[in-house]
């Protein structure tokens, strides 16, 4: 079975998904760090983040590697673990960019497809355009204040500035953010992180992980 989990910037649905996945004992999959990824190379390399071809072929050259472990996903570049340089303000910034780019949206998407079910896998178009078959799609949703209160507890920048940015990004994701039409939206803003899991285990249809 594939579980989707969809939702806004920091509506929580890494920490979400991998309890999620834990209590399934299936994996999850973070599809946002192979854009934040790719977007790592883009930087190293000095180039355009709108240039999709020079993107693509650095992609190509030098390929990145998820690694969807239960704790938390790490990406791999070549031999080193960059999971580390993925989650930054500079990082935000630019990764709104690369994920806009429908070359780079085809290659995350080949990465995606080309894993064995069952897993859990949390981003924007998960349940709307990657695996629009998964039968438990979620949509989580949370106020852009209650988001920045949470995320203001592992980054630097004070609450107003870190509720702007992520105002910016919803905005710059918003094409491929939409719900799925078939997925259940929960407003995490009244939830702790055990309530938004408890609640969509309550949803599947089968605690079984079957394909
Ligand atoms: N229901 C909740 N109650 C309290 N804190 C939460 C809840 N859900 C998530 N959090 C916290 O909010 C922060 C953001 O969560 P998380 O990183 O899982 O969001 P995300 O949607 O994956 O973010 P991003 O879009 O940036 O990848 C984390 O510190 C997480 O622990
Ligand atoms: N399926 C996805 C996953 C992510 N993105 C974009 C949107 C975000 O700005 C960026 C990083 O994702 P996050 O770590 O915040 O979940 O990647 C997307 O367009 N589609």
């Amino acid at each position: 079975m594939i579980v989707t989990i969809d939702g806004v910037a920091a509506s929580g649905k890494s920490s979400v998904a991998s309890g999620v996945a834990r209590a399934l004992q299936v994996p999850y999959i973070s599809s946002g760090l192979l854009y934040r990824g790719a977007t790592l190379l883009g930087l190293q390399a000095g180039l355009d983040l709108h240039d999709a071809r020079a993107l693509l072929v650095t992609l190509q050259a030098q390929p990145l590697r998820l690694e969807p472990l239960a704790e938390g996903n790490r990406v791999w570049h070549a031999e080193q673990d960059v999971t580390e340089q993925l989650h930054s303000t500079r990082m935000d910034r630019g990764v709104s960019v690369v994920a806009a780019l429908p070359e780079v949206r085809a290659w995350v998407d080949a990465q995606l497809r080309a894993l064995e079910a069952p897993f859990v896998a949390e981003g924007r178009d998960m349940g709307t355009n990657v695996f629009p078959q998964a039968p438990a799609k979620f949509y989580l949703t949370a106020s852009p204040r209650i988001r920045a209160e949470r995320r203001a507890r592992e980054r630097p920048e004070d609450v107003p500035a870190i509720e702007a940015a992520l105002i910016l990004r919803d905005q710059l994701d918003a094409a491929q953010s939409a719900p799925a039409t078939d997925a259940v939206v929960i407003d995490t803003g009244p939830l702790t992180l055990e309530g938004v899991i408890e609640a969509i285990l309550a949803h599947l249809p089968a605690r079984v992980p079957s394909a």
